[in-house]
């Protein structure tokens, strides 16, 4: 059962509690359970919270449990090699940062703890677009390689800016959204009155979802044309779109449902990743996110076809316990289940984890 769907969890305090002992923190299920008790009820909502009724939040999670793993055994299992290469960059393992907005609501520090916990673990951060941080501030700070997620907001010319603000800060590629024209249907959000306190800015959000001005794939041409960095589409869910994306140019390929934040009962990213690597086909890089949660999951991902997955509301909830401790602590205990489903499973390279990794009825 998936803790976040867990009545018990109700946040009671109105104030951020920002000094938590984090060393009873064992795996990222007890870390939600600790940020419910501490954080502000409308940071807590607005971040555990998911479309609608929830429906594709839980299938992330239960399409991921519902896979079961095929160990081979009596393998030389005692060196790892978990390093993978994206777009020129050696990753020491294949999981990143999501990017999440509004850093500053979590823990006061925000996107600067974010990317001082992710240089302490070796991982690579993606910055939203909107992030309550300037880009160059973070950047001061960062020690491990930044993303950059990008909103196509209403204004083109400020859009035009900001990747250019992102280039010159040294991020290393661009992951565009292309899963909100328009905010989904957020309840949980509605619920709490969810807006941003007045001390919390979001220096480039600007307008998402004008109905003239709707992101398409016109925007896609427009924005390879200037970006000199890798563009990535984050949000994709079909073969179709999948193919459309390749074909348009772009470097690399997201799978995500927004952690079912977005439009309410798409499949679960597991589900359709294989039949999105069968299209691909290895001809760009595939990333994926929703639900993952444990080591296992980030191997049955790769083992489905993805080069790299990416964690969202874990790190948010890491970062409200404990700021960049808490951001680092999420990718190392995640980091370290999978290294150790690698070797219970006798896979000791990234490049041996491939479908045989999980079982079938014969
Ligand atoms: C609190 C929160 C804020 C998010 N903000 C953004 C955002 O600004 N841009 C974006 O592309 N995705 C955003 N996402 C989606 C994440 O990038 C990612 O797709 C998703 O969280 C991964 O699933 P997981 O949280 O189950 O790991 C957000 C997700 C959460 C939970
Ligand atoms: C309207 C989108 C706000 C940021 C975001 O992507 C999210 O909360 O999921």
């Amino acid at each position: 059962m998936n803790d976040q769907h867990n009545p018990e969890f109700k946040p009671t305090k109105t104030v951020p509690n920002t000094h938590v002992d984090l060393s009873d923190i064992i795996n990222l299920f007890d870390l939600e359970k600790r940020a419910a008790e501490i954080m502000t009820k409308m940071a807590y909502e607005y971040v555990a919270s998911g479309a609608a009724d929830e429906l594709t939040v839980r299938w992330n999670r239960e399409s991921l449990d519902n896979l079961k793993l095929n160990p081979s055994v009596l393998r030389d299992v005692s060196q790892l090699d978990t390093r993978i290469s994206l777009f020129g960059d050696e990753l020491p393992y294949p999981i990143l940062i999501a990017p999440t907005a509004f850093h500053k609501i979590m823990h006061p520090e925000g996107e600067l703890a974010t990317a001082r916990g992710a240089g302490v673990a070796s991982a690579t951060y993606v910055i939203s677009s909107f992030t309550t941080t300037p880009l160059e501030e973070i950047a001061e700070v960062a020690t491990q390689p930044l993303w950059f997620q990008l909103y196509v907001q209403d204004d083109r010319s400020l859009v035009k800016d900001l990747v250019q603000k992102a280039e010159a800060v040294g991020c290393r590629a661009l992951c565009v959204t292309v899963d909100t024209p328009v905010p989904g249907i957020r309840n949980r959000q509605d619920r709490v009155n969810f807006r941003l306190p007045d001390e919390v800015k979001a220096p480039y959000m600007h307008g998402l979802g004008d109905q003239k001005k709707l992101l398409t794939w016109a925007d896609i041409d427009w924005l390879n044309s200037f970006s000199n960095i890798p563009v990535l589409l984050k949000g994709i869910l079909n073969p179709a779109d999948a193919e459309q994306a390749v074909q348009a140019g772009v470097s690399g390929i997201i799978v995500s449902n927004h952690s079912g934040r977005n439009l309410d009962t798409v499949p679960a990213t597991i589900d359709v990743l294989p039949g999105i690597a069968n299209q691909v086909n290895k001809r760009v890089p595939l990333l994926m996110d929703g639900g993952i949660r444990r080591g296992t999951d980030v191997l049955k991902a790769l083992a489905q076809g993805a080069d790299a997955v990416l964690v969202g509301k874990p790190v948010c909830f890491g970062l409200a316990c404990g700021g960049a401790d808490g951001v680092s602590k999420v990718m190392t205990i995640l980091r370290t289940e999978f290294e150790l489903a690698m070797t219970l499973t006798g896979r000791t390279t990234i490049a041996s984890i491939d479908r045989s990794v999980i079982w079938k009825p014969a």
